[in-house]
């Protein structure tokens, strides 16, 4: 079993770092309540340091070739492949999640990103253009210069993978910040980088809350900041980015829809809302919480979803027979016991769920209400816990117009054995990231994120070398050049 206690807080400039007079951040245990790591804030002094360390080290890793990044980035993945056990064992201790899923979702998830992004690193050119008089243009694609990544605390190697491997594929280097509830599994993510031949510098983390975010967003010499979280800090990233004129990835919250019509297979559709609101005990920012149900199959959908809902298996997150893990902490327990008790007050019917379970740590039982209605605090808001909410439908354009009826637009999703159908409410549906007979797929070959309120960019695929890298046009003359005087 992994130690989790980092050997210290923070990874700069090819090694680790500490100062014991940041402000302590416990690291807690979700299924305990227990204290289990304890890292501390980055200091004003660090966090320049770390950025120091990015730009310096930047020019000369966007001089190599990419094939040479790429192959150390390919060789972190196969690391990240061989060490999955200790690297799962570390995402459930730092989140709570189940080792059931961290085995196959999180470090796997990252070590795909190493992987294609070291393959693409290679293969990165420019165009040329030609033009009359055998004039042309030729474009360079350039690095960017340091990045920022923010991430949340749902999928923290993950979301390290996701920025950093793009990020340094196109020549950029990266100063990392997780979430102040999670700040170990980056920290590994450096470790192992530098272990595959990473030069020192490349990929920095500093660990630290919001006003450590902040410092590095505002620095002059970062060019770009790529941030996973909420819509309101979100807001904050993007205000300050744009003082600078930076560039921006946003990879925000969502409240999606899911359609099931009456012809979908139920089975199948009761799957994809199981892993749309329970999967990582419902916080992943694509939930489809909002489960639109045709009228026509309602009460067959209910009632055989709370059957199959009652075989979960709570427990503790280290055993691998255990399906269904505690919230990452006591502050989002107590944010989804809120709402529910809303959802209550509002007039929502419970059918499944509702308490915090009578154990240690953050459990809260698997949630499902239905008669929701578009109006309710929770079908309006993102809740970011295991709460599901079924509302009813009858007519195609009445459901598309309540499922776009938000300032959100990450996911959708819809089940229907009609084909044509399903397509028009694919092209229908306001969301960067949908799906058809099917829920929360996230391959690394296709573009991920969302519209409106939700995000600015995408991760993932070749779209995501567009946000971590700009063109260069270079006009060539081959004649004489002509002036007015
Ligand atoms: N779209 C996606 O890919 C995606 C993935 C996971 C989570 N999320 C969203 O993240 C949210 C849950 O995560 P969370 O609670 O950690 O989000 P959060 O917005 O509270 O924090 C996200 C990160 O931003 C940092 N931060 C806070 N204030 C900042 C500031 N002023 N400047 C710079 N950084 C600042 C935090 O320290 C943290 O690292 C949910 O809304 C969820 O939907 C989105």
């Amino acid at each position: 079993m992994i130690d989790p206690k980092p050997t210290a807080s923070h990874f700069i400039d090819g090694a680790y770092a500490e100062d014991d007079s940041g402000t302590p951040i416990p690291v807690i245990y979700a299924a305990t309540g227990e204290e289990i790591a304890r890292v501390h804030a980055a200091t004003p002094a660090l966090a320049d340091r770390a950025i120091a360390a990015a730009k310096r080290a930047q020019p000369e890793w966007a001089a190599m070739s990419g094939t040479e990044r790429g192959r150390i980035l390919r060789r972190a993945a196969d690391m990240i492949r061989e060490r999955n056990r200790e690297l799962s064992e570390l995402e459930t201790l730092d989140t709570g999640k189940p080792l059931q899923e961290t085995l196959v979702a999180d470090a796997t998830s990252g070590a795909d990103a190493l992987e294609y992004f070291g393959g693409l690193a290679g293969a990165l050119t420019g165009e040329h253009i030609q033009l009359p008089g055998g004039d042309f243009v030729y474009t360079r694609r350039e690095a960017l210069g340091v990045c920022v990544g923010i991430g949340a605390w749902n999928y923290p190697t993950q979301i390290a993978c996701w920025k950093a491997a793009p990020a340094l594929a196109c020549g950029n280097t990266m100063v990392f910040k997780p979430s102040e509830t999670t700040p170990l599994c980056a920290l590994k993510v450096a470790e192992i980088l530098k272990e595959a031949g990473l030069p020192d510098g490349v990929f920095n983390v500093v660990n630290g809350a919001g006003e450590v975010g902040a410092a590095l967003v505002g620095d002059d010499r970062v060019a770009k900041v790529s941030l996973t979280g909420s819509v309101p800090t979100g807001r904050k990233v993007y205000q300050a980015a744009a003082a600078g004129m930076k560039h921006v990835t946003m990879e925000l919250g969502g409240k999606s829809p899911m359609i099931v019509f009456e012809d979908a297979d139920i089975e199948n559709a009761i799957s994809g809302a199981i892993l749309g609101n329970f999967y990582s005990s419902g916080q992943i920012c694509s939930n489809g919480t909002r489960v639109f149900v045709h009228t026509d199959i309602k009460e067959a959908f209910l009632s055989r979803l709370a059957e199959r809902i009652g075989t979960a298996v709570m427990g503790d997150p280290l055993d691998e027979a255990t399906n269904f893990g505690p919230m990452v902490s006591e502050g989002q327990m107590n944010i989804a016991m809120n709402y529910i008790a809303k959802g209550v007050e509002e007039g929502a019917r419970l059918v499944a769920g509702g308490k915090r379970a009578d154990r240690g740590g953050w459990y809260l039982e698997p949630t499902v209400f239905a008669d929701v209605t578009d109006d309710m605090t929770i079908a309006r808001e993102e809740i970011f816990g295991p709460v599901m909410c079924v509302l009813d439908f009858t007519d195609e354009d009445e459901v598309m117009a309540r499922a776009n009826a938000t300032e959100y637009g990450l996911a959708a999703g819809v089940f229907t054995r009609d084909l044509a159908r399903a397509h028009r409410v694919a092209a229908g549906f306001e969301a960067g990231t949908c799906y058809i007979n099917t829920y929360n797929d996230a391959p690394v070959e296709a573009p991920f994120g969302g519209v409106k309120a939700s995000g600015v960019g995408r991760e993932n695929s070749k779209e995501a070398i567009n946000h971590y890298s700009e063109v260069k046009s270079v006009y060539v003359r081959m004649g004489d050049v002509e002036a007015p005087f």
